[in-house]
């Protein structure tokens, strides 16, 4: 009997090895990599074919239920809910940056130099420098964190890397480290829903499944992500106890997608300054501001009062506020915005000049920061450029990498990371990542971070499973590219399609309402430009004129034309010339870096009658952008004399500006001798506006709210020349644009989309060759809408007026490759529609 056992338990052993070998290293690929590659993912099509069946059905995103996007001719004609004058500045946020950040700013001492600086503050300077040929960054765009975290010691032995799994479904993102820039990932295994306009989808989809009942249904599956925040949406978000910003104590909108931003009413182009007397508010309007001051500062229930207090008790305007309305989101920009926050969706989206993909971005950020009210780090912000990144109080992407300059393969990038824990933490606590002004962003990054992502989280989704906000425009600036090498965009990249689940386009152009001057750059944007467009571009060499003493601000493709510009323009004027230093906070070691990409200047000089401009928004009408004239310089205390003193709110009002000042670093006696430029501004509401221009914060954060470094400055830089690459991104009324020396794709078109109105737009030496498309983009675009074509899936029952666009004609054979690319012939309307959008 006990030998039968024995034999018995033999024969077990004998079978069970191969078994459950097998199932144990099934279950430790599970372990490791739960969710599966994008090799792997199940239903992932292999091939292309298997793609666009897919993608017409779509299993796993309700995309294709979205409501199409309206055309541009039909958002011309219909207007009625966003009726919308673009205000004199930018409401966007996308500011100016410091162009005079650099160490050589002003270098040439002016005569009559008045030094208003606070005696004792520390000054700091900024290096940069220029990485090719007029095209400008800052050192910080590629700001490496190791140097941030100096506390940090690095371990004696690196982590390693994953040991190598058996090869096993799905695959270890580690095995497949690429030894180059060129992901693993195959074009093949990519989803090609991104290729497809959602509006194609939805028409097709609505077609395909009789009714949807919302264009955002829930998806009938999980998604290659599993939206996996939503689960925080069932806690209650604690509100931050974050200081407030007095002109920010505004009631919060019902209406979620209602922008804080300014709208002005429709107006005539360029307004006419409304001629007024400097001081010529009336005592009760003064009176009314100080005790709305004084009631703000006792309901915060402080006994200290706050700075932006003190900013706002320094800050007066002699001009009445008009009630500006908020930005409403249009039906496209809500539906995007949907996706991202509501489905979780990783969401690229696009669209010319002026479309309001910035409007939009801040507004989803403002809901993913509400979401993760408890978990700040959950949520990345970041940009291609420090000031892109700035513009949206965020970081640059090569920073939330932990990566340095990027250089290096993935597998030493890893060990880097992997180093520094800040960095590491990062990439583990990160669940949604914005990236704004992706077209500067380059391919060959993409794919490294995307597989960084994998590896450091350990999952082999893209980006290891983080849901990706992108937005921004090819047409416009391209990625710097190394030298003697081509620009890599970021669509370019291997990994580009499978990290993102749509590809949207916004069609309603915003900034210029006028059809016609919004049709001539839509053609400059795809590089074709008709005869009667040239005509109508040469037609604007003439020069503008304005009574109102604001001087048309000059876009110029090099930071050197426009420090020489503003330079000069400030050397002609008469008198003497006032130096403002700022004043930085946070460890010297890394402060210049982190401080290097801040709109407000280390230094600014100014003089009576100089042009400036707005970098901080202030109010409903004075915003970031909004330019201006120094009228006169004047201590804070003559101010409020002049201004009118009357009852204990007046006092009220000369104790802060007095422990404002000692904030500065002054003594307080001094504090009052400090003169400030008293700045008339014209406002977006077309009123001019008198602010005596005192220092304002910028801070540089992380997620969790811990400041790194700050700086107090004047929020205003000269504004009578502005580069391109500053200017991207900015909405300006009055613009001089000389093309002789534009050098780049897209720098053309970004210049002249500044413009609001043909009006206020100057253009010299316009040549057709120097609007120039890159073809590649032009490619990327078509592409979007071929894929729809070669499937054959033509809108052609649907009222909805994207039902015509594009796909009127019959579709071309596939060409030999079988795939994206197919010939078309367009008539006239599908030529303009497309044009909206590509
Ligand atoms: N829904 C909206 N209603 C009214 N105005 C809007 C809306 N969205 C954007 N705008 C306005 O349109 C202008 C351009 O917006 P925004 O800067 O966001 O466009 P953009 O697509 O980011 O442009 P760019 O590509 O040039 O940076 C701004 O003045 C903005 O206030």
């Amino acid at each position: 009997m006990f030998g039968r056992a024995v034999e018995a338990k033999k024969a077990a052993l004998a079978n069970q090895p191969s078994s459950k070998m097998s199932s144990n290293s099934a279950s430790l690929g599970k372990q490791l990599f739960p969710s599966s590659s994008p090799n792997s993912a199940p239903g992932r099509p292999a091939t292309v074919v298997d793609m666009m069946k897919r993608s017409r059905f779509p299993p796993t995103h309700p995309s294709g239920q979205s409501r199409p996007l309206s055309t541009p001719a039909a958002s011309f004609q219909n207007k009625s809910q966003n009726s919308y004058r673009p205000p004199a500045a930018a409401t966007n946020g996308k500011g100016l940056a410091s162009f005079y950040n650099g160490a050589g700013s002003f270098k040439d001492e002016p005569i009559n130099i008045v030094d208003d600086s606070p005696p004792r503050l520390p000054t700091k300077r900024s290096n940069h420098f220029i990485a090719s040929s007029g095209v400008e960054f800052d050192e910080d765009d590629f700001s490496d964190d190791n140097t941030l975290d100096l506390d940090f010691q690095a371990p004696q032995a690196l982590p390693t890397l994953p040991r190598p799994k058996p090869q096993t479904a799905p695959v270890n993102p580690a095995e497949n480290l690429p030894t180059s820039d060129a992901s693993v990932i195959s074009w093949t295994q990519s989803s090609p829903s991104h290729y497809v306009h959602p509006a194609i989808r939805a028409s097709s989809s609505i077609r395909n499944q009789t009714v949807s009942q919302t264009p955002f249904e829930a998806p009938p599956t999980a998604s290659k992500r599993d939206f996996p925040h939503q689960e925080q949406s069932t806690t209650q978000p604690v509100k931050k106890t974050k200081r407030e910003l007095p002109w920010k104590r505004r009631p919060e909108p019902e209406d979620d997608d209602v922008v804080e931003l300014q709208e002005t009413p429709a107006a005539a182009p360029t307004p006419a300054p409304k001629p007024k007397p400097i001081w010529d508010t009336t005592a009760s309007a003064v009176k009314a501001q100080k005790k709305q001051l004084k009631t703000q500062s006792k309901s915060s229930g402080k006994p200290e009062v706050s700075a932006a207090d003190m900013h706002e008790a320094a800050m007066s305007s002699t001009s009445t506020k008009k009630k500006a309305a908020s930005i409403v989101l249009s039906t496209e920009q809500r539906h995007v915005k949907s996706l991202v926050v509501d489905k979780g969706a990783s969401v690229f989206f696009t669209g010319p000049a002026g479309t309001g993909k910035s409007v939009l971005m801040r507004s989803i950020i403002q809901d993913l920061r509400k979401r993760f009210a408890r978990d700040p780090d959950r949520l990345a912000v970041t940009a291609s450029t420090g000031l892109a990144a700035c513009n949206i109080g965020g970081i640059t992407l090569h920073s939330f990498a932990g990566i340095g300059l990027g250089k290096e393969d993935v597998n030493t990038l890893v060990k880097k990371i992997r180093r520094n824990p800040k960095a590491k933490n990062r990439w583990l606590r990160t669940k949604v990542l914005i990236i704004d002004e992706i077209s500067m962003v380059d391919g060959d990054l993409f794919d490294k971070l995307s597989q960084i992502g994998r590896v450091i989280r350990n999952n082999g989704r893209p980006w290891g499973g983080i849901q990706l906000v992108i937005t921004g425009d090819f047409f416009q600036l391209p990625p710097v590219p190394e030298s003697g090498k081509e620009a890599k965009f970021a669509f370019d990249a291997a990994t580009w399609s499978n990290s993102i689940d749509h590809t949207i386009g916004l069609t309603e152009v915003f900034r210029q309402r006028d059809p016609e001057f919004a049709n001539m750059l839509n053609e400059m944007r795809l590089g074709k430009i008709s005869e009667k467009t040239i005509k109508n571009f040469e037609a604007l060499s003439r020069p503008l004129q304005f009574d109102d003493g604001i001087q048309v601000t000059e876009l110029f493709p090099r930071r050197n034309e426009v420090e020489r510009s503003n330079q000069k323009r400030l050397e002609a004027l008469p008198g003497e010339v006032r130096r403002y230093e700022a004043f930085d906070t946070g460890n010297v070691a890394v402060r210049d870096k982190l401080l290097a990409n801040m709109m407000a200047p280390p230094t600014i000089e100014l003089k009576k009658k100089a042009q400036v401009m707005l970098i901080k928004n202030m109010d409903e009408t004075l915003v970031n952008g909004t330019l201006g004239t120094v009228e006169k310089f004047m201590t804070q205390t003559s101010f409020e004399l002049e201004v009118g003193e009357d009852d204990d709110g007046d006092m009220d009002a000369k104790k802060r500006i007095r422990a404002f000042t000692n904030a500065l670093g002054d003594s307080g006696s001094k504090g009052d001798q400090i003169k400030y430029p008293l700045v008339r501004f014209q406002a977006a509401d077309g009123t001019a506006r008198h602010i005596l221009c005192v220092p304002e914060e910028w801070k540089v954060e992380l997620p969790t709210g811990e400041v790194q470094a700050s700086r107090k400055q004047l929020p205003l830089i000269l504004a009578w020349a502005l580069s391109i690459h500053k200017a991207q991104g900015q909405t300006l009324e009055r613009v001089k644009v000389d093309l002789g020396t534009a050098f780049e794709k897209g720098q053309a078109y970004v210049a002249l989309s500044r413009a609001t109105t043909q009006q206020g737009l100057q253009v010299l030496r316009f040549r057709k060759d120097k609007v120039m498309a890159h073809p590649r983009v032009v490619d990327f675009y078509n592409k979007l809408y071929s894929v729809e074509t070669v499937m054959g899936k033509r809108a052609t029952t649907s009222a909805s007026a994207f039902d015509n666009f594009v796909y009127n004609k019959p579709p071309p054979a596939q060409t030999a490759a079988g795939q994206r690319r197919a010939v078309y012939e367009f008539d006239e309307d599908e030529e303009e529609m497309m044009a909206a959008y590509a």
